[in-house]
């Protein structure tokens, strides 16, 4: 989304990736074994993690960062509330977040909105919403 996001104090990104990697702990990744943790910080203060959470029927699977997103908007939280997000993985390289990821990202979260990428060797890469899906897909919002 255009609009700019709440200000945040940088160190937050480094509190949000230990929550993140943290929620990694917690994946149910039978099938893939991948595991994936993320950590979403709201406007208000609260901070929201996910893992991924796979199923036999693959197509059902979902990523940590969606696991993250949707828990804070279950809990309350609305479109344009998040500061920043944080996703990490045991990868050689910063995680790189799917497209579905992206796509969701670019719906609820402001365009220049934080992400903190991140590997298990505490490698990070800062990028943001729309540096991960330029000219994403929007509907117009109803007034
Ligand atoms: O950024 C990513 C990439 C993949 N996955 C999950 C989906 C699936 O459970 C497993 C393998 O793709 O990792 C995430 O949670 N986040
Ligand atoms: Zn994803």
């Amino acid at each position: 989304m255009p609009a700019t996001p709440a200000a945040f104090d940088p160190s937050s990104l480094h509190d949000l990736m230990s929550l993140a990697r943290r929620a990694r702990e917690l994946a149910y990744a039978p099938y893939s074994r991948f595991q994936v943790g993320a950590a979403v910080l709201t406007r208000d203060g609260r901070q929201f993690s996910g893992c991924n959470v796979e199923n036999a029927a693959y197509g059902l699977c979902n990523c940590a960062e969606r696991t993250a997103l949707f828990s804070a908007i279950a809990a309350g939280c609305r479109r344009g509330d998040f500061v920043a997000l944080a996703v990490i993985a045991d990868t050689p390289d910063p995680v790189s977040p799917c497209g579905a990821c992206r796509q969701v990202m670019s719906e609820l979260c402001h365009d220049a909105m934080p992400v903190l990428l991140g590997n298990l060797h505490g490698d990070t890469e800062q990028t943001s919403v729309a540096a991960l899906l330029p000219g994403s897909f929007q509907l117009p919002m109803p007034a």
